[in-house]
């Protein structure tokens, strides 16, 4: 019998392979951080072939014990937009993976800002000119290296985003496809022609013959044989770019549902139903999902640096030694004395789309502690996600009468208290913390008839807390301001 639908959620900075039953829990898990690369300041890459290695180990975690023929599906869910080229008769990458947080294109954005080709890239994209997606790092990588240039015209070197790269090896190098959802993030695909955009290529300079075949978020990419089972292998079902598959895992099926995922960075999305919706103020338009025929969108605020200020206080200055420490170290100071953390290590996204901005720590006085900067950088992920809440209200003129939570950070209860005292909404959090791969896991579940619709899948979202505000206006304007001066020390 089928009774399993299992999602791989490949992230920044770890792999996770998750064994869902029909309940939408979990019946197993496995995970495992990869290595990060900081070749230059302000440069992220991974090495593609580590994170394929680590996630099929975790998947062969996961699954230990389970007959192939139980899995029903599965389904696959990535960080978005950073870049892979592989050769496609080896199957090996051509350069280290540019990580969506790197800024290496910067001056690439720049250029391209001054031809005038910015709003170009808006209206045909929904998108902002920032090295942030995918386009203007695979064009760097064809212009820094004319040898892989030469082997894409020749069709012998193939992009992809994470997801491309794990269909690919997960079907033995037979298929070369993305899905919608990460095809939106690349800057390269018109997300009203539903196509790769001929003019953008032409002006990126980059071959069509090197990009995957797009295809919806539900419905069968190909089949892996890896875990055994029958001869047809186990379909690879759904698919889709992390912050899209979180919104489709908690269950935003309705125009006007947003939530926030509080992973490495936040990104909150709000479904904006069957067309796209154009910002004024810096939120990005952008496909939520595919299912059959229809396109759903969504209006997205991207935040580059959240929980990774965490992970920077234990892995760069030694402060903390696990993320989990800093609730309590928060909450052993009545406030941060003063001190308001910036940390915009990869520029600033939403809505100032900087991407040279540089972090900062202000307010520092003698009397500061470690306990006071641990704080500030709580802080800093709330403040960062009302910035991009707040654009979105104003743009729309309704007040989010809630918002749904997921990502490793929102175990930290001071953090989703704070959130919650700043937005003076509602702040829910779902049993299931794992929305990113429920949501890739419902994508592939439902392309094979294991879940029967949108309406059964809603059902089994369930709470595990709300975090109701606790303070009042003048807190929030207060707050608020103190947050705004520090921001704007360094625009
Ligand atoms: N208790 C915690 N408090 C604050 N941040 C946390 C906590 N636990 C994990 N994190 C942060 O959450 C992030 C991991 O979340 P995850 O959703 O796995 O991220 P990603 O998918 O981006 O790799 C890390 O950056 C880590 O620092
Ligand atoms: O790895 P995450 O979960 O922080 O997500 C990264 C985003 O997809 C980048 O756009």
């Amino acid at each position: 019998m089928k009774a399993y639908i299992v999602a791989l959620d490949q992230g920044t900075t770890s792999c996770r392979a998750i064994v869902f039953d029909k309940t939408g829990n979990i019946v197993k898990m496995a995970q495992r951080e990869f290595t990060q690369f900081f070749p230059q300041p302000g440069w992220v890459e991974h090495d593609a072939e580590e994170i394929w290695t680590v996630q099929l180990e975790v998947l062969r975690q996961a699954t230990e014990g389970i007959a192939a023929e139980a899995i029903a599906a599965i389904g696959i869910t990535n960080q978005r937009e950073t870049t892979v080229v592989w050769d496609r008769t080896t199957g090996k990458p051509l350069h280290r993976a540019i990580v969506w947080q790197c800024r290496r294109s910067s001056s690439i954005c720049e250029e391209l800002k001054t031809g005038g080709f910015e709003e170009t890239v808006r209206s045909k994209t929904g998108l902002v000119l920032d090295p942030y997606f995918s386009g203007t790092k695979l064009k760097w990588l064809l212009c820094e290296h004319p040898s892989i240039r030469e082997k894409a015209e020749r069709g012998e070197a193939l992009f992809g985003t994470i997801d491309s790269w794990l269909i690919w090896n997960l079907t033995g190098g037979a298929v070369h496809a993305t899905d919608i959802s990460n095809a939106s993030r690349t800057m390269l695909y018109n997300i009203h022609t539903l196509d790769w955009d001929d003019d953008i290529l032409a002006e990126f300079g980059i071959p069509r013959a090197m990009l995957p075949e797009v295809k919806p978020c539900s419905g069968i990419f190909g089949h892996t044989s890896l875990l055994g089972g029958d001869e047809a292998g186990i379909p690879i079902a759904g698919s889709a770019g992390d912050q899209q598959a979180a919104l489709f895992g908690q269950g935003c099926f309705r125009e006007g549902m947003a939530k926030n995922t509080y992973g490495t960075g936040c990104f909150i999305l709000k479904n904006t139903g069957g067309k796209p919706v154009a910002s004024q103020k810096g939120l990005l338009t952008t496909i939520a999902w595919q299912v059959g025929d229809e396109v759903t969108y969504a209006l997205e605020g991207s935040v580059f640096i959240a929980g990774a200020v965490i992970q920077w206080l234990r892995d760069g200055l030694g402060l903390i030694s696990h993320a989990g420490e800093t609730e309590a170290i928060a909450s052993s100071v009545e406030d941060t004395g003063g001190v308001y953390f910036v940390p915009a290590f990869s520029g600033l996204g939403t809505p100032y789309w900087d991407p040279n901005a540089r972090g900062l720590i202000s307010g520092l006085t003698r009397a500061t502690r470690k306990e006071h900067i641990v704080r500030a950088a709580l802080e800093a992920i709330a403040y960062q996600s009302q910035e991009v809440l707040q654009v979105m209200e104003e743009e729309s003129g309704i007040h989010l009468p809630e918002l749904r939570v997921d990502g490793g950070a929102v175990k930290n209860g001071f953090l989703m208290q704070f959130q919650a005292d700043l937005l003076g909404v509602n702040v829910t959090r779902p049993k299931v913390n794992e929305t990113t791969a429920l949501g890739a896991a419902f994508l592939a579940g439902l392309s094979v008839g294991f879940w029967s619709g949108q309406e059964e899948i809603e059902r089994l979202w369930e709470l595990d807390q709300t975090f109701v505000p606790e303070q009042d206006e003048q807190f929030r304007e207060q707050k608020y301001a103190g947050w705004q001066k520090a921001v704007h020390l360094q625009l």
